[in-house]
């Protein structure tokens, strides 16, 4: 059985995990825009060195941990994250 709450208890509650969903949002921010500093970073570096912009076995392996730990919508996240570090192609 589930306990119920009084109207304005369940404001509260849900004010105060809005805040910690806003938190986790602005974390995960910081992080998508550090990784892709990241990843054009290495891409310099792989340019520059005379090697190719993309590593498809490197996106293989990332699309496949982002798969193991969401299932298939964790796959669609994880092809967006490449995506938007490769830019235009
Ligand atoms: C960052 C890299 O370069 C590219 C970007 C990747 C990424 O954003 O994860 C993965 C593979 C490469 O296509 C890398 O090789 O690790």
């Amino acid at each position: 059985m589930t306990a119920t709450l009084p109207p304005t208890d369940a404001d509260g509650r849900i004010a105060e995990l809005r805040e910690e969903i806003d938190a986790c949002d602005a974390e995960l921010i910081r992080l998508v825009q550090r990784r892709l500093a990241v990843s054009h970073e290495i891409g310099r570096l792989r340019r520059e060195s005379g090697g190719t912009r993309l590593s498809l076995a490197r996106e293989q392996q990332v699309i496949a941990r982002f798969q193991d730990a969401l299932g298939p919508d964790g796959a669609a996240l994880g092809m967006m994250l490449l995506r938007q570090g490769r830019g235009r192609l």
